[in-house]
């Protein structure tokens, strides 16, 4: 698709009143002193080194130009008076020296340049890689589920370590840049201040031209955010070994292969037209700069031959007029570059600045054992987005050391309830009571770590079994006897035998000599992290789904052993699995309408009594 990137309706247009442009131009160089807090932050030595490099670079061309003055004008001298070469070549000679400790001094500044660069290039993206996940790790569940947040994620991600690097790298140049102006236009406006606005003036419009493009070019890429995510998506399900099997087996390569194209395309396209534009528009207005350029030095030639300045004087002007011109250029481009990483930068400090809105309680201790139980009160809860409710006026309150099983259709509610007894999110109405307190007002920390949970999308972690089932409970990783024992309650210590190198064999086919699981293995792992925690509250998703029958019958055997004195959630499709809880709660469409023992809801008559029939029958 071909598009006209100053038109697409919706599309990266200009802002409109100048009031904004200021706003924006202001926002962008807000980020300077930011990416230099960065940057000091990445490698003060390397910071300090190009600092240096642009004080004394910044100097070097007005002094070898005044050098090479001095050596034209003792050569004609020499020349003219009919000096004999060996005398003049004496005198020039210290000249010469001075000469070539400038283009030393310029040689060793290069190479410090570079190599300061080079250190801060990796820090850099390293400690920008670093603030942008821990953002990641502190921000709410719920930015996780949000498809703008992700936008906000990839422009933050995308372009920020070289955008920052570059803002530094141009922010020590335009200091060089100005060094080396002020240097020149001293000696510029000593000759002529007609001349010297004649050759700055003319790069203006140059300069006006690429801040224009500047702007377009950000607007183009921010706005196509969600096409880049949505490349990036196809191009990791394609190279990514849990979609393999599926894509190889539907014929889906080629097919999603050209989405990844065309996506590709849509931004390559618009992205291209405003490259060009940009280039066309600077070469038309650079012309301009070159002709003031050429009629400033007809003007020298002229006034050199008429007799009013020296020959090295000439060539001082002609080094001076060209190069001022050439930095005057380069000021308004590092001008224009700061001003295009800023707005790059904008994105990721707005990224940085998004705050969690999941507020902690003040400091008071998880009760230890629990001693009154947990009570959901009136709880309502409806996703951010979304319209209708996901809970309902749920009421329920569960004793400690019971074992509650959920049941329901998929959909009804039940995953959602267990997010909000972890806090993942906070009920919209309503109150959830742990020994008579408002989970609210407990630590988060504190009572995440009072809460156990394994959920139906848990992780298959591609690092160590120990380290598999030691993620429980991070802090007690050396703990060999305890991640043994939670292996064990969770099954997972067979499964752990027959492994090559045992708890030490990496599990997944990631890394090199990884052991790849089936899932009713994984399933056991899984459960074995539920078991590292000493946790008040458990709570099992879907905990046996894969796992064969045989298995599930004796984990369920067990499973009063498991989570003695322990409240305990179930959420299970089977019913085999269901029944062994003390209580039995049916939610459907968000709502609480059954609760009872098996053999009372089955009674009743009702929808668990239906279900289980149902169920039953499918296995006669
Ligand atoms: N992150 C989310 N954002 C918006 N809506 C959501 C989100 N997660 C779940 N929902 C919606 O909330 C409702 C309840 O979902 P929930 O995951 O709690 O169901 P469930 O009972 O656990 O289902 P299942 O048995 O399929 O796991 C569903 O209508 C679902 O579409």
């Amino acid at each position: 698709m071909r598009m006209n990137p100053d038109a697409a309706p919706g599309g990266p247009e200009e802002p409109k009143s100048f009031g904004e442009r200021w706003r924006e131009a202001r926002a962008a160089f807000r980020n300077v002193p930011r990416a230099f807090q960065l940057v000091w932050q990445a490698h003060r030595g390397a910071t300090l080194g190009m600092a240096l490099v642009a004080l004394i670079g910044g100097l070097l061309p007005i002094s070898q130009a005044w050098v090479a003055k001095l050596i034209v004008d003792a050569v004609v001298a020499a020349v003219v008076d009919g000096i004999a070469a060996v005398v003049a070549l004496r005198a020039v000679f210290p000249l010469l020296l001075v000469e070539f400790v400038l283009l030393t001094t310029g040689a060793v500044l290069n190479q410090v340049r570079t190599l300061s660069e080079h250190i801060l290039h990796s820090r850099l993206g390293h400690t920008i890689n670093t603030a942008i996940i821990r953002k990641s790790l502190a921000l709410d569940l719920h930015y996780f589920e949000d498809a703008q947040f992700y936008d906000k994620l990839q422009n933050a991600r995308r372009e920020s370590n070289w955008r920052a690097m570059s803002m530094i790298r141009t922010s020590f140049n335009l200091l060089e840049n100005v060094i080396t102006l002020s240097s020149f236009a001293i000696g510029l406006l000593a000759f002529s201040p007609l001349i010297a606005l004649l050759l700055f003036g003319a790069t203006i419009p140059s300069f006006v031209v690429q801040t224009r493009y500047s702007r377009l070019t950000f607007r183009l890429l921010t706005w196509r955010a969600p096409e880049f995510r949505r490349m990036n998506y196809f191009e990791h399900l394609l190279t990514v070994d849990s979609s393999a099997k599926e894509i190889k087996l539907f014929g889906l390569g080629e097919p999603l292969l050209q989405r990844y194209r065309d996506q590709f395309w849509q931004i390559a396209h618009a992205d291209e037209a405003l490259a060009k534009r940009r280039s066309v528009l600077s070469t038309l207005w650079g012309l301009l700069a070159t002709l003031s350029y050429y009629a400033a030095y007809a003007w020298i030639v002229f006034l050199t031959v008429a007799g009013s300045i020296t020959i090295g004087a000439m060539t001082f002007y002609l080094t001076l007029f060209r190069q001022s011109q050439g930095t005057f250029q380069g000021l308004f481009t590092n001008i224009g570059q700061l001003y295009e990483s800023g707005l790059f930068l904008e994105n990721l400090f707005g990224f940085l600045a998004l705050t969690p809105q999941m507020m902690t309680g003040q400091g008071r201790a998880v009760p230890h054992p629990v001693v009154q139980g947990l009570e959901f009160r009136n709880v309502s809860f409806r996703y951010p987005d979304r319209e209708e409710w996901a809970l309902r006026e749920v009421n329920l309150v569960v004793r400690p050391g019971e074992k509650i099983a959920l049941v329901g259709a998929n959909g009804a509610g039940k995953t959602t309830l267990i997010k909000l007894l972890t806090r993942l999110y906070d009920p919209t109405e309503g109150q959830i009571l742990l020994d008579g307190v408002d989970l609210r007002e407990y630590e988060l920390e504190a009572l995440r770590q009072a809460i156990g949970v394994i959920f139906q999308d848990f992780v298959r972690y591609q690092v160590s079994a120990r380290e598999n089932i030691g993620f429980g409970q991070i802090e007690q990783l050396g703990d060999e006897p305890r991640i043994v024992s939670a292996a064990a309650r969770g099954g997972a210590d067979e499964v752990i035998a027959g492994l090559p190198q045992g708890y030490d064999t990496i599990l997944g086919r990631w890394f090199e000599k990884g052991a790849e699981l089936s899932g009713g293995q994984w399933q056991k792992i899984a459960l074995g992290r539920a078991f590292m925690r000493d946790s008040e509250i458990l709570v099992l998703d879907e905990p046996t789904a894969a796992l064969d029958a045989e298995r599930e019958y004796e984990i369920f055997q067990r499973f009063r052993e498991l989570t003695a004195g322990r409240i305990a959630f179930l959420i299970s499709h089977r019913f085999s699995t269901v029944r062994m809880a003390d209580r039995i709660v049916v939610i459907e469409q968000g709502q609480l309408s059954e609760s009872g023992t098996h053999a009372e809801l089955l009674a009743l008559g009702g929808t668990y009594a239906r279900l289980f029939h149902m169920q039953a029958e499918g296995y006669r």
